[in-house]
């Protein structure tokens, strides 16, 4: 757990990077600081591992005065992630990554190993460590940023910024992994982002600064876009918010409705004709009952757009799951409304996008 008391810096040249900020990144979650250019937020990061010492406050790492004891031995039980990775150009990538192992006292062997190992994690293989980081792509430099960050073991993460200089779809696949790497370790993360999307996307808490070190909000990503506290965050958080936020609503109470269905004829599936309604949009099945295209009532084949995944892991959509999957599958849908399958892609019935946004009205926190 990390906790700002009243932490305020004032630098030597009278700038003001942080105004008593106060609140707490709990233990093995997310916590993002987001805010425009120059609010504060990288500020706030290095208080923690004592990069900046506030002049006013102080930080607690699990209930413990950080400005106690030595700052190196600090450093060593947190990772630290920053833009551009921050990699040693002049040491092969497993080098990088065993690094920290071996400011712990692991052997070189040991600690390659464990390099090995971290680098795995981030799904870069064995050829890769061997590269200068120079030979590596922007995306994978952030993988290697982000294994040497782990390789350490540290219960708490730093992460500055730490996808900002990669392509929007490599920024995407990175912030996938590191929800499923946080899924199996449990760190306590803070990460620092200019970007609103990142910011709700990984964050568990969202911490909105203003510009002079301020706290504007801070809140679950779900209840930022719902309920904005003020202009400031409104307009920051931008004015898609409603249709984000169902991103974050779970559509477990949304009923599916019957639709039509009927054997594909180009597919091998049991003949179910007598489900199929005539001069109706009727959902055409393989043999697998999986939902292969729509037959429209002029008898011709459509699109099926994309589909609601009401459960399972599959990762084919987002928002699988949630009230966004659902609207999603309705609204691109020729047919006016969606189809829902299950994980393994075998239809489950029809959305309705009346009845998602009914519930989407109930769930909205007045
Ligand atoms: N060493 C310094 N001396 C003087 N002012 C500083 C120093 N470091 C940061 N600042 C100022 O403190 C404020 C906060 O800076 P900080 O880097 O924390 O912002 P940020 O929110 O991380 O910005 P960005 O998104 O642009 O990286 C800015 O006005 C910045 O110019």
């Amino acid at each position: 757990m990390i906790e700002f008391r009243d932490v305020g810096k004032r630098f030597a040249d009278g700038t003001v990077g942080l105004e008593a900020l106060s609140m707490t990144a709990r233990e093995g979650e997310i916590t993002v600081l987001v805010g425009p250019s120059g609010c504060g937020k990288t500020t706030s990061l290095r208080t923690v591992n004592r990069m900046v010492e506030p002049t006013s406050g102080a930080v607690y790492l699990d209930g413990r005065d950080v400005s106690r004891g030595d700052p190196a031995d600090l450093r060593r039980g947190i990772g630290y992630v920053i833009q551009q990775a921050g990699l040693f150009p002049h040491r092969r990538v497993i080098d990088n990554v065993a690094t920290v192992p071996v400011l712990k006292g692991l052997s070189r062997r040991e600690a390659r190993a464990r390099a090995a190992e971290v680098l795995e994690r981030v799904g870069l293989d064995g050829a890769l460590a061997q590269r200068w980081p120079a030979q590596l792509s922007g995306g994978q430099q952030q993988r290697v940023g982000v294994a040497r960050a782990l390789a350490g073991d540290a219960p708490v993460l730093l992460m500055d910024e730490p996808f900002s200089a990669v392509d929007p779809v490599v920024r995407v696949e990175l912030q996938d992994e590191l929800l499923r790497l946080q899924a199996d370790l449990g760190k306590t993360i803070l990460f620092v982002t200019h970007d609103i999307d990142e910011a709700i996307r990984l964050g568990d808490r969202v911490a909105v600064l203003r510009v002079g070190g301020r706290l504007a909000q801070f809140a679950p990503p779900d209840e930022l876009l719902a309920a904005p506290v003020d202009d400031f965050v409104s307009g920051f958080v931008g004015r898609d918010r409603g249709y984000r936020r169902l991103g974050f609503v779970p559509a477990t109470a949304l009923r599916l409705v019957d639709l039509p269905t009927r054997a594909d004829a180009n597919g091998d599936s049991p003949d179910s004709t007598d489900r199929a309604v005539p001069g109706e949009w009727t959902v055409l099945l393989d043999g697998s009952e999986r939902p292969a295209a729509w037959l429209g009532p002029d008898g011709a084949r459509h699109e099926l757009g994309s589909v609601y995944v009401t459960d399972g892991d599959d990762a084919a959509a987002d928002a699988a799951g949630t009230l966004r999957g659902a609207l999603d599958a309705a609204l691109s849908s020729p047919a006016g409304r969606g189809v829902a399958v299950d994980g393994a892609g075998r239809y489950r019935g029809g959305v309705d996008t009346d009845a998602v946004l009914a519930l989407l009205d109930r769930s909205s926190p007045s």
